[in-house]
């Protein structure tokens, strides 16, 4: 589904900064990626939706090579690939269903209420429809972007650092939700510094828990 051979990523000017990653995201697979602060993270996971392009080796994206794909190929790989930023940006002059919406909308695709809702109520948003995004709390933005990165049906989520700014209790609540995404079939990747986030997870889902480090990715031990 998701297939690296040998890929280096570097951003201009510099040496690179991943170099000769292979990986697979297999089909409901469930992958933790961690790694020190600046190690290529956000990096590997925009390589992974085709945001960036390897500057050398082969990125695989649905049994298409990257290199080999048009602009509408790479928006059609985007359909098939929710992501959940680190940085989570809303627009605040739309409501919180509208903005989790947004992905349907700007699709062309027409919003079935009855399915907002149900989504909305899952991430344990009900309440807060009509609210605007500065209204929200730490904890409600990041369930309303894990909302609007599911709400197209993707296959894969790869979540960067989501619950960065939450606290355990609610770090819980999401990995819950990406625990239960990925029994439905979908293929996981967080990323994340949180060493306890992934412990837990481990005790419930069968994870596998890749590390950058030295610019490469390595499969982790078990005594993590
Ligand atoms: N667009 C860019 N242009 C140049 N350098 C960049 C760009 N984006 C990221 N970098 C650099 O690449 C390195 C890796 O960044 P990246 O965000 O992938 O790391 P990360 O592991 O996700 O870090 P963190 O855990 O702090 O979020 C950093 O040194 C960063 O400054």
């Amino acid at each position: 589904m998701i297939e690296f051979e040998e890929v280096s990523y570097g951003y201009g000017g510099t040496g690179p900064l991943l170099s000769d990653i292979n990986l697979k995201l297999a089909p409901g697979s469930f992958h933790f990626l961690t790694g020190p602060s600046g190690a290529g993270k956000t990096t590997l996971i925009k390589l992974c939706y085709g945001a960036l392009v390897p500057t050398q080796g082969r990125a695989v994206l649905f049994d298409q090579d990257v290199r080999q794909m048009s602009r509408d190929d790479i928006a059609e790989t985007r359909r098939k690939v929710g992501v959940v930023h680190q940085d989570v940006q809303f627009l605040d002059h739309l409501t919180l269903a509208e903005n989790v919406a947004l992905p349907l909308t700007v699709s062309g695709r027409a919003t079935e209420m009855q399915d907002l809702g149900d989504l909305l109520g899952w991430v344990g948003l009900t309440g807060q429809v009509e609210a605007r995004p500065p209204e929200l709390s730490g904890g409600e933005r990041q369930r309303a972007a894990l909302a609007r990165a599911v709400i197209m049906s993707p296959e894969v989520i790869l979540a960067d650092e989501p619950t960065g700014n939450v606290d355990w209790d609610m770090s819980q609540r999401l990995l819950k939700l990406l625990i239960e995404l990925n029994r439905m079939g979908k293929t996981v990747l967080i990323a994340t510094h949180d060493m306890n986030l992934i412990r837990a997870a481990k005790a419930q889902v069968q994870a596998r828990v890749l590390r950058i480090s030295d610019h490469r990715v390595q499969l982790a031990g078990a005594d993590l």
